[in-house]
């Protein structure tokens, strides 16, 4: 989880390539209508959203209930669309990739995307809810390297409590 440009596309790939779990990315299954609105420079809002979210949570239970664990990239950012992925999958643990807009814009600055254009980085902001204490995730700083952050995840997951899944 984390805003636009935060790396969960990075992350996410190298932490499925580390765990041997099939990686997918949200950025992929939002709906046309929600891409295009995005690519106009407008921000996504709870109703385009949900149903995002929806597609996502049904495929993280279908893989789960096939016994495949999975990575998945998705913003996450309010606690409400985190319950919802939850409510599919309780084993679920967020990785929130943490860190300063100048770093992210900086970053976004360089790569090309589909359709999320840099003005909305201030937007992701506004809608992020950080992780709460009752939530089963870790918080990550992004400046570490991907290999550093697997790693830092690895170690986290091992002190997290069991799963009720
Ligand atoms: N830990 C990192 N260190 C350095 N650069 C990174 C890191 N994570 C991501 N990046 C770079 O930052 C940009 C945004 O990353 P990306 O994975 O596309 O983020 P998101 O999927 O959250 O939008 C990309 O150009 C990516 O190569
Ligand atoms: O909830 C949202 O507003 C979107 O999911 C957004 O957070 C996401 O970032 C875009 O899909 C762009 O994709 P990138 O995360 O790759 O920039």
């Amino acid at each position: 989880m984390g805003v636009s440009g935060s790396g969960k596309s990075t992350i996410g790939t190298a932490l499925g390539a580390a765990f041997g779990f099939e990686f997918i990315d949200g950025d992929d299954l939002h709906p046309r209508a929600n891409k295009e609105k995005m690519a106009a420079g407008h921000p996504l809002n709870d109703e385009d959203r949900a149903p995002w979210l929806e597609i996502i949570a049904e495929r993280i239970g279908a893989e789960l209930a096939d016994g495949h664990p999975i990575v998945v990239a998705c913003s996450s950012l309010k606690r409400k669309y985190r319950d919802q992925l939850v409510a599919h999958a309780p084993s679920t643990v967020f990785v929130h990739l943490t860190g300063e807009r100048a770093v992210i814009s900086e970053r976004q600055s360089h790569r090309v995307h589909e359709y999320m254009p840099n003005s909305l980085l201030d937007s992701q902001f506004t809608t992020l809810e950080p992780l709460q204490s009752d939530e089963r995730g870790i918080a990550v700083d992004l400046t570490m390297t991907p290999t550093e952050i697997v790693d830092f995840v690895r170690a986290a997951l091992g002190a997290l409590s069991p799963t009720v899944q």
